[in-house]
């Protein structure tokens, strides 16, 4: 297929203290979450005065990139639009209209299949389409990459970085937690999103041969009358160290790179309650711009590119669809009955 640039489309974040506010309300428009949930989260942002480092680490994604087409001799412009704060996907989907683009390759910094990581990223790009009118650029998002083997090698590197720092002796009774954004049930149920995080933990920790590893969740965010995905980390850390467990190695496995979610909520709120009961904390990293996981996305683009090129997937599911079939990731949002 003919494609002439690489939209990097991503979630955004504030980059000062007056921006948290109103990020946070971007966030959690029309969703069913309490303001005193949007509060909490405001405060975890303006420990770090008010900076997510999110939208550094895309800018820091996208040179890495740049180089790394380049260096293979792919002519591609990369362009880079958000969900949440600037810069917003409409105005760059704006400017690449008005540098001629036609039809764009697209690279969600979303790894996992759900409403939010999925289906809203494409319904963000159709909007902005819409609001562009028929000249807008063509837009095709890159498939999943749960599963490639960029992305699992790089987190199996992240988690044996992590294993080393143990003392040999307690390694192998070490406890690997994999994290991941928990979400609504009902966002669960009509996606693959805990497939997919069981497929890719079991790889990793295949890779490893560090078989003693659980799935658990991060970052809740609902009320507590709806059922979001569960255990939560710090549950998990206080349960391990109630049963005897002297080290926990967590990895979150559902990011690609060390943003909010990652330094309030494991490296400060899991780390706190690992040293209230114990717990040797060890947090492996992120994909980030390790090169395996940027050669991943040049891999991705190429087999885009030119239909010959292998698509490469580990485990036992296969390279995800280049197309979301009709009914891939829905979300109808169950409101708490009144009473
Ligand atoms: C209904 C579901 C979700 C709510 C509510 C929610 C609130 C919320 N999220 C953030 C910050 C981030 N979320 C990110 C990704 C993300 N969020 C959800 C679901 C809800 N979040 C999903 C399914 C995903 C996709 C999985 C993923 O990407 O990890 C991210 C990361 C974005 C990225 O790396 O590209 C951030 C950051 C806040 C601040 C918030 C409100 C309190
Ligand atoms: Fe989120
Ligand atoms: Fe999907």
């Amino acid at each position: 297929m003919k494609y002439d640039a690489l939209l990097v489309q991503s979630f955004g974040g504030p980059e000062g203290p007056d921006e948290v506010i109103p990020f946070l309300e971007n966030v959690l428009r029309g969703r069913n979450v309490p303001r005193e949930r949007l509060l909490e989260v405001a405060e975890h942002y303006q420990h770090f005065g008010g900076v997510s480092p999110i939208n550094q680490q895309n800018r820091d994604l996208i040179a890495a990139l740049k180089v790394e087409l380049q260096t293979h001799g792919i002519d591609l412009p990369v362009y880079w639009g958000n969900r949440n704060w600037t810069p917003y996907l409409a105005d760059t989907l704006a400017q690449m209209e008005a540098d001629g683009v036609q039809h764009a390759l697209v690279f969600v910094t979303s790894v996992f299949s759900s409403y939010s990581g999925c289906r809203q990223y494409r319904e963000d790009v159709a909007k902005a389409q819409a609001e562009i009118g028929p000249g807008a650029p063509r837009c095709d998002k890159i498939r999943t990459y749960y599963n490639h083997p960029g992305f699992i090698e790089t987190m199996t590197a992240c988690v044996q970085e992590s294993l080393d720092q143990i003392p040999a002796e307690r390694r192998a009774a070490a406890e690997l937690v994999f994290t991941a954004h928990s979400i609504p049930i009902g966002m669960s149920d009509n996606c693959n999103y805990v497939k997919q995080l069981n497929e890719s933990c079991r790889l990793v920790s295949e890779a490893t041969g560090h078989a003693n590893w659980r799935l658990v969740y991060q970052s809740r965010s609902g009320p507590p009358t709806q059922p979001w995905l569960e255990p939560d980390v710090c549950d998990v850390i206080r349960e391990l160290a109630a049963s005897g467990a002297k080290d926990v190695i967590v990895s979150p496995i559902g990011f690609i790179s060390d943003h909010m979610e990652v330094l309030f909520d494991l490296d400060t709120e899991a780390k706190d309650t690992a040293a209230e009961v114990g717990l040797n904390f060890i947090r492996s990293g992120t994909a980030g711009v390790r090169p395996r996981f940027i050669q991943m996305i040049r891999e991705l683009i190429e087999e885009r590119l030119n239909p010959e090129t292998p698509k490469l997937a580990l485990g036992t599911f296969g390279p995800s669809h280049d197309f979301c079939p009709s009914d891939c990731c829905l979300y109808a949002p169950q409101r708490p009955r009144p009473g």
